[in-house]
Formats: structure tokens, C-alpha cells, sequence
């Protein structure tokens, strides 16, 4: 039973998701800073919901290529956040600056849709503190990312990564158990899967996925 999974959810956009994760078993709580997505959050928004969170939860900030002006205002306004999840197409040395200019962890994602993406996460498994393997979105996608869909998880069977890594990418209640057990993922991370409307978490998906992936 593998009690030692991560739940990530991300793109919390009401108050009220905050306990729910938490209660679902969830120690992980993403907020998107990305203007295009249905679950961008303002930064009044976020700091009021990151505040009260207990220690031990891990509150990660989503962003997309943002600058350091972008990074700086973020970081003043929403003093509460513990890591740092680039879903851009941050070079590896962006990635390395962005961890030295603030100090806070750095998840990388990358997308992978066929095999020769898997050597994109040899790029970064140096410089990130974590590697998020979610699906490449469609090319005409205006989300880099949290588009309910999944990659083909026979790619990663059998692979490690000297850094933590995390699953992404059209996970679901009813999906989570075996992608966990085909890919050996410690940590997964949900997005759409527990939403009953873009941008709007639904608390019985949120218990049912974290049901799936903790038991
Ligand atoms: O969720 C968004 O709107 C989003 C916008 C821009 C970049 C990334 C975004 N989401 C990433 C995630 O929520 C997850 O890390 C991941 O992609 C899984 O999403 P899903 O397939 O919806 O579960």
C-alpha cells in the first residue's frame, strides 16, 4: 500500500479547495500564476489562501517563462509559497537562476509524448530540485499544461531520475492506480481530473483521487 505517495493538486482556485486537498490526504497544493488558465489566481487570492496552511504542506507556484519582474512581484505579494514550478519552456540555466536569484526549490516540468522527449529530463535533472513528467500538450494548445491529457506511461516503466519526480498528466480516480503502478511514481499531480468545470475543484473527485493514488 503505498502510503508514502504525494498527492499534488493543482490549480486550486476557491478557498474552500485548500481544506478539501487536505482532508482528501493531499500534501501538496499548486496555484497557477498564468493569465490564460481558468485557474489563474490573483495574488491577493493566493497569499489568502496559502497563509493558513500547515506547515508540512508543500504550496507551489505555478509559472510560465515569467520574467524575474513577474517573479519578484509574486514572491513579494504571496510570501507563503514553498517551491517554484516552471511549466514553460525555461532553458536549464533559467531554471538554475531562477533557484539562486529566490532561493525556493524548482520543479521542472516536461512534456513527453514519444521517447526522444525522455532526454529532455537529462537536461534538467541537474540544475531542478524536482522533475514534473506531465503530457506534451497539442500544438495549438493555449495551455502549456493541465489539459486532462496523458502520455503514454509505458515510456517511463522501469525509469529513475536522480531527483524526485512527479507524475502529471490526464490523471484520474479511476487512472491513478495504475499509472502509479506501471510507472513506480512516488509522487502524482491532478489537475482536470478533479474538476467538475475548467477551474472549478469538485471535493469528492479530490477525495476519490486521493483515495485511488493512498491506497
Ligand atoms: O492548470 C493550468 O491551467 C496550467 C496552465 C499553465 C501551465 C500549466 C498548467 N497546469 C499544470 C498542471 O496543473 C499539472 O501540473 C499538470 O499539467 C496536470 O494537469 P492535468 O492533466 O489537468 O491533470
Amino acid at each position: 500500500m503505498p502510503e508514502n505517495v504525494n498527492v499534488k493538486i493543482c490549480g486550486l482556485t476557491d478557498p474552500a479547495d485548500v481544506p478539501a486537498a487536505l482532508l482528501a490526504g493531499a500534501r501538496t497544493l499548486g496555484f497557477v500564476f498564468f493569465e490564460k488558465s481558468p485557474r489563474h489566481l490573483s495574488l491577493d487570492a493566493a497569499a489568502h489562501m496559502t497563509e493558513a496552511v500547515p506547515e508540512g504542506i508543500c504550496k507551489v507556484a505555478l509559472t510560465v517563462n515569467a520574467d524575474d519582474a513577474a517573479l519578484d512581484t509574486l514572491l513579494a505579494a504571496v510570501p507563503f509559497l514553498d517551491m517554484l514550478q516552471l511549466h514553460g519552456s525555461e532553458s536549464p540555466a533559467r531554471v538554475a537562476e531562477v533557484k539562486a536569484r529566490y532561493g525556493l526549490p524548482v520543479m521542472k516540468a516536461v512534456g513527453v509524448a514519444d521517447r526522444g522527449d525522455l532526454a529532455l529530463l537529462n537536461d534538467y535533472v541537474t540544475v531542478a530540485d524536482q522533475l514534473l513528467i506531465d503530457a506534451k500538450p497539442p500544438k495549438d494548445a493555449v495551455l502549456p499544461g493541465g489539459n486532462g491529457l496523458a502520455f503514454d506511461w509505458r515510456l517511463i516503466a522501469g525509469r529513475r531520475w536522480p531527483k524526485p519526480w512527479m507524475l502529471a498528466g490526464g490523471l484520474t480516480a479511476e487512472n491513478v492506480g495504475e499509472a502509479i503502478a506501471l510507472t513506480g511514481a512516488r509522487q502524482v499531480d491532478v489537475s482536470s481530473g478533479v474538476e467538475s468545470a475548467p477551474g472549478v475543484k469538485d471535493a469528492s473527485l479530490i477525495n476519490a483521487f486521493c483515495a485511488a493514488a493512498l491506497t
